[in-house]
């Protein structure tokens, strides 16, 4: 199955301001193009004669130990691109062993997406992608809704001190959810009526500072996602993160950073193996793991292709888009020689076009 076939399909049944919305990303969208791009800048070197019949695709995360490599991330309103919304997309990543880190965007409170998973496995491990909000007691109550409702990791999203300015998005005029949907998560926290895209507001002031805070009330592992700099990366660790997200959010930030790729190796040598190191961000086909994995990745994020596959074919659409690419991404490990994820090495990784 080819993931582009999904793409169309979901291109052709969603309304085209929603379409653009998940397409989308900031500025000119360089980065959104080239998040992609730098995985064909890369070919893998493989190793032979390895010697082995059985191979071993399992990732330990934190909150989810022998999870898929390839885990959902976090993306706002499914249910604006399907109506099965988030508890569709639980049920397919448990259904297919991956990780869904679910969102505080989410138009399904989140004790209902945690019940979908758990739905068709009942070790399944949802994460909770955490957007902090600019009143302390509204984040409070946001991590304790992720506790209640059996959460396994929360992810905070680092990336956004303001909004990024989504071209399409603005063009279009979208700025409001359609009425009957809503930011369910988002109900009766203090100051933040459900209704709106802005009623998800950010926060510039957010430091270290609230990282400390979370890291010290909540008992569950935190992650950061968007660190693209070695010293942030460094610097997670020393606040006490469980993981590194490595991302740029798609594209959908900042128009001028490097593609999330590019910056993985670098983020990797700063963490020295302390903490898991994840990426998100233009990964589309199983090399793109192998490769991702090679340059220091435990388990990677796909957005968008998720999302094509719900809006797509629902639950089954996620379903085939997670089920092709760890099964792609299986086959490349064989072709590399490779029995468990960590067989792939950085020096299987070599720019295309020689080195010579
Ligand atoms: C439609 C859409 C909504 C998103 N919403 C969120 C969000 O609410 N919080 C967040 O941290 N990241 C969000 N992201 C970013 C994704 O988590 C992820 O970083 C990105 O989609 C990865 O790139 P990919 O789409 O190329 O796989 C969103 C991305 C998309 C496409
Ligand atoms: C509602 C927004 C916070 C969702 C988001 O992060 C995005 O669209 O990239």
């Amino acid at each position: 199955m080819n993931l582009r076939d999904l793409h169309e399909k979901a291109r052709r049944s969603l309304d085209p301001v929603h379409y653009d919305y998940v397409a989308g990303g900031a500025g000119e969208e360089r980065v959104v193009a080239d998040n992609e791009r730098a995985f064909d800048r890369y070919a893998l070197l493989p190793r032979v004669l390895c010697g082995g019949e059985r191979r071993d695709t399992a990732a330990d995360l934190p909150g989810a130990p022998g999870a898929s490599p390839v885990f959902v991330a976090p993306t706002a309103f499914h249910r604006l691109l399907h109506p099965g919304g988030e508890p569709a997309t639980a049920r397919a990543a448990a259904a297919e062993g991956a990780v869904l880190v679910t969102g505080t965007a989410s138009t399904t409170p989140v004790a209902e997406v945690v019940a979908a998973a758990r739905s068709r496995d009942r070790e399944a491990a949802v994460w909770f992608q955490l957007t902090a909000h600019p009143r302390r007691e509204a984040t409070r109550a946001l991590v304790r809704r992720a506790e209640d409702a059996g959460c396994t990791a929360l992810v905070v999203t680092v990336d956004s001190p303001v909004f990024g300015r989504h071209t399409r998005d603005l063009r279009n005029g979208f700025t409001d959810l359609p009425p009957g949907h809503a930011a369910e998560n988002m109900r009766d926290l203090p100051g933040a009526p459900p209704g709106a895209l802005t009623d998800i507001p950010m926060s510039p002031a957010v430091s270290w500072a609230d990282v400390d805070d979370l890291v010290r009330r909540t008992a569950l592992p935190v992650l950061l996602k968007g660190i693209l700099h070695p010293a942030d990366a460094r610097l997670a660790v020393e606040h006490g993160a469980a993981g590194v997200l490595v991302s740029n959010h798609g594209g959908r930030q900042s128009d001028a950073v490097p593609a999330a790729l590019d910056c993985l190796p670098a983020v990797a040598d700063a963490v020295a193996g302390r903490v898991p190191v994840l990426l998100d961000g233009g990964v589309r086909r199983g090399s793109d793991v192998a490769v991702a994995l090679a340059l220091g990745a435990r388990a990677v994020g796909v957005g968008r292709p998720a999302v094509w596959g719900l809006a797509a074919e629902g639950e089954a659409g996620v379903r085939r888009v997670l089920a092709a690419l760890r099964d792609e991404y299986d086959h490349t490990l064989a072709l590399c020689g490779g029995r468990r994820n960590s067989d792939l090495t950085r020096d299987m990784v070599v720019r295309k076009g020689g080195t010579w």
